[in-house]
């Protein structure tokens, strides 16, 4: 059985959302791997052609990977509204335009649901994650958060439709009013972590530090 080892002590995060490598970094921090961005490192963005967030996923992680010569994790993630049929999903990043003005992303979603006539504020964000390595292997998983859709937006942590979205349960904190520590307990992005970490397998490597070490499939 060929075990996927992260043993080498550097992780590419192939992504410019300086929102997505602040939460990133810090589900990573057990781990004690020095983490650099495909921003730090100059890579190119690759254009996300997929139709899931799984493959858009694959896509970055690959790409960074195979560029890199360095494993490489990479997060597609979105926000979806039940009364826009699950909109705008993959494409949540560019309903920002090109200035990724989410502002105007939240007004959007919110005068498309007047439009919509529809009294259902349930919303729920997805977080595909993939962890790829040069030679091509790559493991992937998907999280998600459930919550409802408040207006007008309140709070200014966070990053994209945070401010907009209150999750589930007795906290009516929007994601943009909760600070980090409370967003990673129960974010799509750690449930996504939590996902991959569960499917490695528990090893430490000689210093005690937890690896994410992969039975290859
Ligand atoms: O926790 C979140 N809180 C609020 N909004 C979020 C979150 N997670 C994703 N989102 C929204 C904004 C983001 O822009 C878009 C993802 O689009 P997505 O293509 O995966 O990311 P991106 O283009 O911003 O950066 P990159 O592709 O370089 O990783 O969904
Ligand atoms: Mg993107």
């Amino acid at each position: 059985m060929l075990v996927r080892k992260m043993d080498s002590e550097v992780l590419v995060l192939a992504t410019d959302n300086r929102g997505k490598i602040v939460e990133l970094t810090d589900l990573l921090k057990p781990y004690h791997l020095r983490v650099l961005s495909t921003k730090d490192l100059l890579l190119p963005d690759p254009e996300e052609t997929g139709s899931t967030f799984i493959a858009n996923a694959k896509i970055k992680a690959l790409t960074a990977a195979q560029a890199s010569g360095i494993p490489a994790m990479a997060d597609d993630s979105g926000f979806s509204v039940a009364a826009l049929e699950a909109a705008p999903g993959i494409y949540s990043a560019r309903w920002a335009g090109p200035q990724k003005d989410f502002n105007l992303a939240m007004q959007l979603v919110h005068y498309k649901m007047i439009i919509s006539k529809s009294d259902d504020t349930q919303a729920w964000f997805t977080c595909a994650l993939a962890l790829a390595w040069p030679d091509g292997y790559c493991e992937s998983v998907e999280g998600y958060v459930y919550g409802r859709v408040v207006w007008p937006p309140r709070g200014d942590n966070g990053f994209g439709y945070d401010s907009m979205f209150v999750p589930d349960g007795k906290n009516m904190e929007t994601f943009g009013e909760c600070n980090i520590n409370r967003k990673k307990l129960i974010s799509h992005r750690a449930d996504a972590f939590s996902r991959l970490v569960n499917r490695c397998f528990k090893g430490r490597n000689f210093d005690g530090k937890r690896l994410l070490s992969f039975r290859q499939k």
